[in-house]
């Protein structure tokens, strides 16, 4: 899995010319994705992916591809979109939305160390940084909002034990969310997806992070929550290790020092990092996309990272 729409290199030799990229030399289907169709694409003038997207619509695209542009620009290591001779960044391939973006370099760190976390910190921090005078705005998709409608309907398929955790924290979560101490949190664009395979290495060092088609605006404490939540746990028990935290929150707060309402904050929010991807991996298990061809992800990880927070809490964040 998964080149969903084919793309020949036939096809793209009249499609490229509105790029300025010269002659396509090479075409090769990625076979990583889960959501769109991408291709590692070769011309005269360089390496790069070409992204077909599937599900999103021409309309929702310009948050996402904005963003990367934006980043690019300010020395963040993300693709940067490639514009058409006409300045237009979606085009339409095979009837479906399209860009072209700079390839990075390097592979996935699956097994990361301190030193590998400390270089997410920092350019995690760097992004939310960079973003603040981004002059798009969207939610974050998956927020509580999402959460709240979502939840009632993977319900009827909950065993009871995890049925009562799913409400609670729900209700922990919207309760939260209405705190002065939840509106005092610094906000702005945020990746939301920040996972280990969505970010490149080269050795010890990062290369560049990819896949922006969560992001949307909301609390950056949200953002490192995900993060950590994913780069710094043992992947067998959920519990969480405590040099990469260390070094993932002291790389970050060197570059965005941590607020006082964010060292509140922090642990209800590893908690609403850990319900995000737990509901949503429930809602891919019990209510598939029509003609969904994908193994889902597995809940239960993320069902024992969120009882692991609420049972053994957190590091707390630097000061
Ligand atoms: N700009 C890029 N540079 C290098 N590799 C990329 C880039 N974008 C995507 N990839 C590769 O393509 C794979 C699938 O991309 P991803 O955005 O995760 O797809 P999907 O949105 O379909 O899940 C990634 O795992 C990575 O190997
Ligand atoms: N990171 C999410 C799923 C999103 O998949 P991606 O390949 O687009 O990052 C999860 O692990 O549930």
């Amino acid at each position: 899995m998964a080149v969903f729409t084919a793309v020949s290199l036939d096809d793209l030799s009249q499609w490229i010319k509105q790029f300025p990229l010269g002659e396509v030399r090479a075409l090769e289907g990625i076979s990583s994705g889960i959501d769109n169709s991408n291709f590692f694409l070769t011309t005269e003038r360089g390496d790069y992916v070409l992204t077909l997207f599937e599900n999103l619509r021409v309309e929702q695209l310009p948050f996402y591809v904005q963003l990367m542009r934006h980043l690019a620009e300010r020395g963040i290591p993300v693709p940067a979109p490639v514009p058409t001779h006409a300045g237009e960044l979606v085009v339409t391939l095979h009837g479906k939305p399209a860009i072209i973006v700079s390839r990075l370099s390097g592979a996935s760190q699956l097994a990361p160390g301190p030193e590998h976390c400390a270089e997410v910190g920092r350019m995690l921090a760097r992004m939310h940084l960079a973003a603040r005078d981004f002059p798009l705005a969207q939610p974050n998709l998956r927020g509580l909002d999402w959460i709240s409608a979502t939840a009632p309907t993977v319900m009827p398929f909950l065993s009871a034990p995890e049925a009562v955790l799913l409400r609670a924290e729900v209700a922990f979560q919207q309760d939260f969310a209405a705190s002065a101490t939840y509106a005092a949190l610094a906000r702005g664009p945020v990746h939301a997806d920040l996972f280990r395979n969505n970010v490149m290495f080269e050795g010890e060092r990062l290369t560049g992070c990819f896949d922006f088609y969560f992001a949307g605006v909301d609390t950056w404490l949200f953002d490192v929550a995900v993060t950590v939540n994913d780069w710094c746990v043992d992947l067998a028990s959920g519990v969480l290790d405590a040099a990469r935290v260390r070094a993932l929150l002291d790389a970050y707060h060197a570059a965005r020092p941590f607020t006082p309402a964010e060292s509140v904050a922090w642990l209800p929010l590893l908690r609403a990092g850990a319900l995000r991807f737990w509901l949503s991996r429930l809602y891919d298990l019990h209510c598939p996309r029509a003609a969904e061809l994908l193994t889902p992800h597995d809940p239960t990880h993320f069902e024992r990272i969120l009882r692991a927070r609420i049972e053994h809490g957190a590091p707390e964040l630097p000061t």
